[in-house]
């Protein structure tokens, strides 16, 4: 009872003296803001209180290394806290903010990133709690020259560290909530301030952003494509469609992992030359700010070649394979031609080509050792959209375009692989409409019926119209470009019946000869 009376009188005192040490750090302060010593001594004096409230109330740390556990790799959760205090360093303002601030060179040539210096602390407020970060570094190891080399840069730069320090009342809020949502944030912000890229699978060796030399299946462009649905010609209730459905995909991460999917979904995108199929996934990639990985699928050699760019692709991508069609014999035909001229059994053939999932992976390799060239199969290409490797990582979109839907194996384009099929057909009335809006600048005008009438009766492709609506000169405007619209459509449509006509024509002597053979 007496030892509990002490420990109560004891916190009563501690507590008279707090507030004691409050009121007149807070007369003190209030005497230098008058003084207009705040800016000089603002951040040594927060310093300084806040050791004096440390005697009282403990904090507790939390260190991130920048390369922690002896990876060679920068730890993610460094690179995401120094995202989110550059966010917090752009915002903090007046004597909150930071003083000293590091510049790193950025991706763009003309700017730099800032950061904290070191030593730099910077105060952030969550929940009510307030928790402090603050900027250090250390200078490595001397490991002796030949290990740096190896290593690559980032053995012999200076080893960089945040500390977070906090109230220890306030130990689960940060460590529970805090931490996780710094986290979140930070890879927010990396995602926004990334430059996305279009990467192609021609190999090269390169520095890699942590600045190791490294060999990479990828090698990459900045992704730079003006193109938005914004300014893409299409039904509008088609574009909403799409649009909808990649808002579903971008956000359905709890549902996929409800319904035990891979974060993954197929587009294939069908229709004549120049209906936009390529230009639909530079507006996809700008939509949904993903990075284009873009597939020379007669440059991939083998099966497993094709796998490792797969495991090599990062989330957040559109992997593109365009004129699947062209790009290989994809139907098993020239296996079993092959198998047939050595004089084996069909039997034991083709079939197999249509198995997909990790099963098939004997197959491929069986596959890969005959024929010439690039060896990459069906099953190859079907393993690689829904095989087991490809559930790794999520977040991906696979996008195949072709000219001709009906050559392709309806093993590859079935939904589950091909999830969302997307005709792009000739231009439509709406989509000239459009483009009449996005390249002159009208929403009516005296020949739009005249076009209108002429698109229902021929075939002409928003890459063909667009063309024509393009002022090619000074004096050029929208009455020129309309007509010369026109005129082309009416040229088109003469050349179609023209065409028309010779079929017919070359039809009916195909018959008359036919006839001609019977008799005889
Ligand atoms: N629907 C469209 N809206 C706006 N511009 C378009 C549209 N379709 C085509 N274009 C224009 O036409 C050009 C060719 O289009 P694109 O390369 O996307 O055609 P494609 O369908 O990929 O053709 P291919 O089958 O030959 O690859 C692009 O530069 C683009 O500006
Ligand atoms: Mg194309």
């Amino acid at each position: 009872m007496e030892a509990a009376a002490a420990s109560l009188w004891s916190s009563v005192n501690s507590g008279i003296v707090l507030s004691i040490l409050a009121v007149v750090w807070t007369m003190l302060w209030q005497a230098l803001q008058g003084l207009q010593l705040q800016h000089l001594l603002g951040r040594h004096s927060r310093r300084a209180s806040r050791r004096l409230a440390a005697v009282l109330d403990p904090y507790l740390t939390v260190t991130v290394a920048e390369y922690g556990g002896g990876r060679m790799r920068r730890s993610d959760a460094y690179k995401e806290a120094q995202a989110y205090l550059q966010r917090a360093t752009r915002e903090a303002r007046g004597g909150g903010g930071v003083r000293h601030l590091r510049a790193d060179p950025a991706k763009d040539p003309d700017r730099v990133v800032l950061s904290m210096a070191d030593n730099e602390e910077v105060a952030d407020e969550f929940r009510g709690a307030t928790v402090w970060w603050l900027a250090y570094s250390a200078q490595p190891r001397d490991d002796g020259g030949a290990g740096g080399f190896f290593w690559g840069r980032a053995a012999s730069a200076e080893r960089r560290f945040y500390r977070l320090s906090f109230l220890e009342r306030d130990r689960d809020l940060v460590l529970g909530e805090y931490l996780p949502h710094v986290r979140r944030e930070g890879r927010a912000v990396m995602v926004k301030d990334r430059q996305r890229k279009l990467f192609t699978n021609i190999t090269g060796d390169s520095w890699d952003s942590d600045g190791f030399w490294s060999y990479s299946v990828w090698s990459h462009v900045v992704f730079e494509h003006p193109k938005t649905f914004a300014t893409l010609a299409m039904d509008p209730a088609k574009k909403k469609e799409v649009m909808d459905d990649l808002d579903a995909f971008r956000n359905g991460k709890d549902y996929y992992a409800r319904v035990g999917k891979a974060w993954k979904r197929g587009y294939l995108l069908y229709g004549p030359p120049g209906t936009g199929k390529s230009t639909m996934i530079a507006a996809m990639a700008n939509y949904l700010d993903y990075d284009v990985y873009d597939i020379e699928l007669t440059s991939v050699r083998t099966n497993t070649d094709l796998r490792k760019l797969f495991i090599e692709t990062t989330s957040k991508s559109i992997i593109v394979i365009e004129d699947i069609d062209c790009s290989l014999d994809l139907t098993g035909k020239r296996k079993k031609k092959k198998k047939a001229k050595d004089g084996q059994s069909k039997d034991d053939g083709g079939g197999g080509d249509k198995k997909d999932g990790a099963s098939s992976s004997n197959k491929d390799e069986e596959e890969e050792k005959d024929g010439g060239g690039s060896k990459v199969t069906l099953s190859g290409v079907l393993n690689f959209i829904d095989g087991l490797w490809s559930a790794c990582g999520g977040e991906r979109i696979i996008v195949f375009t072709t000219n001709h839907v009906e050559k392709l194996d309806p093993a590859l384009i079935r939904r589950g692989r091909m999830d969302k099929h997307i005709e792009m057909s000739y231009c439509c009335a709406e989509a000239f409409r459009f483009l009449a809006k996005v390249y002159l600048g009208v929403d009516s005008h005296p020949l739009f019926d005249a076009v209108v009438a002429l698109l229902r009766d021929v075939d002409m492709t928003p890459a063909d119209v667009a063309e024509n609506l393009t002022p090619k000169g000074p004096g050029e405007d929208a009455d020129s470009c309309l007509a010369t619209l026109v005129d082309a459509l009416h040229k088109a449509k003469e050349d179609a019946l023209a065409k028309k006509k010779k079929k017919a024509k070359g039809k009916d002597k195909e018959e008359d000869d036919d006839d001609d053979d019977d008799e005889e």
